[in-house]
């Protein structure tokens, strides 16, 4: 099966658009774990029993858990384990180089270790992300514009292509939508700090999932955003939230207020979607 038609059967089982990133940091655990990587699987273990009715992926950011170095993948193995299967994991690997590279990646991020769909760069071009574009039933969303403040540095640069000129994060969702015809498995990364933009790649893509993160502590405008990704769309928006879910307590109780966030997260997305 397609890694869309999995995305969107997840959006339909749980009723939700909502991705919860799991990255694990120490400093902000619950006071009564220990601030140690053997504590990252408990952690994880708890947001995901507490939230899995609620979301329609899980998405780890590989750094969080390389930074424990042997340990951390470890327990980035285990966790992408404890999920159940019907919800999609993204690894978010911000991936992309010469293609042997990037093959040996797709191997470990798919077969060895089992994620669903990766995040990468666009930067090496089609060459160098076939060999995660070619994976089969797996899914690929390419970095277009990003949530960061200056993501406008290089994303806005106007380019000329095909004689019209147009920022360089169009064109480069341009490009995906061409490798999607030929492989079937993209979508795109647009943060919900650029409703305007995102509107734009929308108008544009209207079949391409898109996944939306910077709402909660990066301050996104949900309300905003999720029409702008949602307006004329065949295909979902996948929104992701990570610190304001999996840290709204560092009390005991964290994994029920991990829980109370990620509903009422979900269900403002759901509020603000233009058609249900
Ligand atoms: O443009 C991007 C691409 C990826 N991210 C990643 O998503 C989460 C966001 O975490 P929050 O705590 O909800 O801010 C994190 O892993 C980022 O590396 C992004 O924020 N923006």
């Amino acid at each position: 099966m397609q890694f869309l038609e999995r995305l969107n059967q997840a959006i339909r089982a749980n009723d939700s658009m909502l991705c919860i990133g799991l990255d694990p940091d120490l400093e902000r655990f619950p006071a009564h774990l220990p601030r140690d990587p053997s504590s990252i699987l408990a952690f994880n273990r708890a947001i995901i029993e507490a939230t899995a009715d609620l979301v329609c992926a899980y998405k780890p950011n590989l750094a969080f858990y390389l930074v424990h170095g042997e340990a951390g993948l470890r327990a980035l193995v285990e966790t992408r384990r404890l999920i159940p299967p019907q919800i999609p994991v993204i690894l978010d690997a911000k991936a992309g180089d010469i293609a042997s590279t990037s093959a040996a990646y797709a191997q470990a991020f798919f077969d060895r270790w089992g994620f669903d769909a990766v995040t990468v760069h666009p930067y090496l071009g089609e060459d160098g992300l076939a060999p995660f574009l070619r994976a089969p039933g797996r899914g690929v969303f390419v970095l277009v514009k990003t949530s960061n403040p200056g993501a406008g540095e290089l994303q806005d640069v106007p380019v000329r292509a095909d004689g019209s000129e147009e920022p360089l994060y169009l064109h480069v969702a341009r490009r995906v939508a061409r490798w999607n015809e030929r492989y079937g498995s993209c979508g795109l990364v647009v943060g919900a700090t650029y409703p305007a933009e995102l509107a734009a790649v929308r108008r544009q893509h209207p079949d391409l999932p898109i996944l939306v993160p910077g709402v909660g502590a990066q301050a996104g405008d949900l309300e905003a955003a999720v029409p702008s990704g949602l307006a004329g769309a065949a295909a979902p928006i996948v929104v992701n939230a990570t610190r304001s879910v999996i840290y709204a307590s560092q009390g005991p109780d964290f994994a029920a207020a991990a829980r109370a966030a990620a509903l009422a997260l979900r269900d403002a997305i759901n509020r603000a979607r233009p058609t249900r």
